[in-house]
């Protein structure tokens, strides 16, 4: 079994767990439930974006710990501050340190950034539980789901005024993953089952990738010399967890990389 097959195993035991003890009838009383909605798409289209989405990532199966000694709120305050163009929070407690608290915290210490659930969706009742919490934005992973599972979360996803981040691997996946209802597609440029990091991945992909959504570089980028390059080959967004998240102040790293980058530009 791989990593991601052992993920998707635990999850599914997770979800039927948190179905007992909330149903989906009251996740849609949660206050969260009935507020609007920030567009992550278009907060990284928009004029003079960094298009930086900073992740708050304490550990994962590939680096284990990454940051155990930082607080959510303060982290994604300063995210926002240093002018990320979203935030991404992991929700996965067994294999990420991530919870439910930590995305209801982003959201109410930023109000007006897209927050993005990160996590692996096997089940729609996951999506309600993103809205439920705050969320902007959902995650659906190629690798772990089927074609009508992505249509369908796809579908659920936009009923409910979320947009969906697809996250893609290579060519098959991004096939199979094409659905009317996407507006943002991510590739990551890690693969799940081996961690190898290759921003050729991303390079590699752009072309095949519609103009109609905007595309998101997932994953080992830590340079602005790399992030120009992916913007010139058609990126907006350029997702970045473990850069920021291992040094003490995450909020200082994206900070000195947006200075970076609007050096770069010039
Ligand atoms: O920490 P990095 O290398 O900057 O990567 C961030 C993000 O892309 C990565 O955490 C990620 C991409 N897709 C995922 C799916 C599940 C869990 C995590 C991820």
């Amino acid at each position: 079994m791989n990593i991601l097959e052992k993920i998707v195993l635990h999850k599914k035991k997770e979800v039927a767990q948190a179905k007992a003890n909330i149903s989906a009838k009251e996740l849609e009383l949660f206050p969260a439930f009935g507020r609007k909605v920030n567009s992550l798409s278009a907060s990284l289209l928009a004029e003079g974006s960094s298009g930086i989405i900073a992740e708050f990532k304490r550990k994962s199966p590939s680096k284990g710990t990454i940051n155990d000694k930082v607080l959510v709120q303060d982290v994604t305050a300063a995210y926002s501050a240093a002018g990320a163009a979203g935030l991404s929070v992991l929700t996965d407690e067994e294999f990420f340190g991530g919870n439910a608290d930590d995305l209801q915290l982003a959201r109410k210490s930023n109000p007006r950034t897209p927050v993005l659930r990160k996590d692996f969706i096997v089940d729609e009742y996951q999506i309600l539980e993103a809205k439920a919490w705050g969320a902007d934005v959902i995650l659906l992973i190629a690798a772990c789901l089927t074609p009508e599972e992505i249509r369908k979360y796809a579908a659920t996803a936009r009923s409910l005024g979320l947009e969906v981040l697809m996250e893609v691997h290579d060519e098959e996946e991004l096939t199979r993953s094409l659905t009317p209802d996407l507006n943002l597609i991510g590739v990551n440029n890690r693969n799940l089952k081996t961690f190898e990091v290759s921003i050729e991945t991303s390079l590699r992909l752009v072309e095949q990738i519609p103009d109609t959504v905007v595309k998101v570089s997932e994953s080992g980028l830590s340079s602005a010399e790399t992030i120009r390059q992916l913007h010139t080959a058609g990126y907006r967004g350029f997702l970045i967890g473990e850069n920021f998240m291992k040094t003490p102040h995450p909020g200082q790293a994206l900070s000195d990389l947006v200075g970076a980058l609007q050096q770069v530009t010039i």
